[in-house]
């Protein structure tokens, strides 16, 4: 795959703090990568270096085809970024904003590339100031955008918007990267963000990267789904059937409820209530829930913190 992002060791440190410690990362052309963690564990310095706004102390890293530190000026004409609380006057009006921005960049026809990214954005040509914050959000990516960036840095892109405004902003996202093979960088608080979004997520935490992989990946990696299984009959019996299945990492067994964890929970369903079957168990009902991106954000967060302490 090639990659847009390839940064090896890179690490910032303020007096006083260690923001961010010697963090690889990846990604890859034309995929969605959210950068997740809690407060202070160093997504906003690393989104910072990458697009060049702050020097990192050491490490290295290719950025849109141009290297971070040896030539800035070339990763910044070929990324696109948003920042937090975007940058537009709101006297202006979305047109005359995207023109600006569209000469700033050089674009050929910059009028006929505003009209273009207004319609495309769902936007009239108003003033800023009057624009709701959704229409402001998406304003603010369709800037990022005007010169066709193969590469977009969003920080936190949906920050305070209602849920039907949220939804319209993650279609523009999707559609960046479908329509425009466009690669995202994002930056968000939200896990259900995180997980309806993204191809690929990285975990900071402490300015080190504690988890990376899909949502399903780190969903599966750190919990495996679990199968709740309501039976008549003695649950103890048949927990010892259903332990020797190779797919099950493990079973408890609480009266006449099962709780069995299995790596994939939708696989197994069939072989376990054969399994049950086979020893003369009826099972009443079956669930099966999958841990969400919560509890691997907790599981992950809580683990440093005790290591750390
Ligand atoms: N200019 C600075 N001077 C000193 N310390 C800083 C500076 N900028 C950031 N830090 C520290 O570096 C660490 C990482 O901060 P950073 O803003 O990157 O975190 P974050 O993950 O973006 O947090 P948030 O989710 O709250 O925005 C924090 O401990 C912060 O206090």
């Amino acid at each position: 795959m090639d990659h847009v992002i390839e940064a090896r060791g890179l690490a910032k440190s303020f007096p006083g703090a260690e923001a961010v410690r010697g963090v690889d990362l990846t990604v890859g052309a034309g995929e969605i990568v959210g950068f997740l963690g809690p407060n202070g564990a160093g997504k906003t310095t690393t989104l910072r270096m990458l697009t060049t706004l702050l020097r990192p102390t050491a490490g290295t890293a290719t950025v849109a085809g141009r290297d971070l530190t040896t030539d800035p000026a070339g990763v910044r004409r070929r990324i696109g970024y948003v920042a937090q609380g975007g940058s537009t006057n709101p006297a202006c009006t979305a047109a005359r904003e995207l023109v600006l921005q569209a000469r700033l960049y050089r674009v050929p026809d910059p009028r006929a590339r505003a009209h273009e990214l207004l319609e495309r954005f769902g936007l009239a040509d108003q003033e800023i100031g009057t624009l709701s914050g959704g229409q402001r959000r998406r304003l603010d990516i369709a800037l990022g955008i005007v010169h066709t960036p193969a590469l977009i840095f969003l920080d936190e892109p949906t920050t305070g918007l209602d849920p039907q405004s949220r939804g319209e902003v993650w279609r523009h996202i999707r559609d960046l990267r479908d329509e425009h093979g466009t690669a995202v960088f994002l930056t968000t608080h939200y896990l259900d963000e995180a997980d309806a979004l993204c191809d690929r997520i990285l975990i900071i935490d402490r300015g080190e990267i504690i988890g990376a992989g899909t949502p399903e990946d780190l969903k599966r990696r750190l919990s495996g789904d679990i199968v709740t299984v309501e039976i008549d009959g003695d649950a103890r019996r048949a927990r010892d059937a259903l332990a020797g299945l190779t797919a099950v990492r493990s079973v408890r067994a609480e009266e006449r409820t099962l709780r069995i964890t299995v790596e994939h929970g939708d696989r197994i369903l069939i072989e376990l209530t054969r399994a049950l079957d086979a020893q003369g168990v009826l099972p009443r009902s079956i669930r099966l829930t999958r841990p969400t991106l919560d509890d691997v954000f907790l599981a992950l967060t809580t683990r440093e913190a005790g290591r750390a302490a």
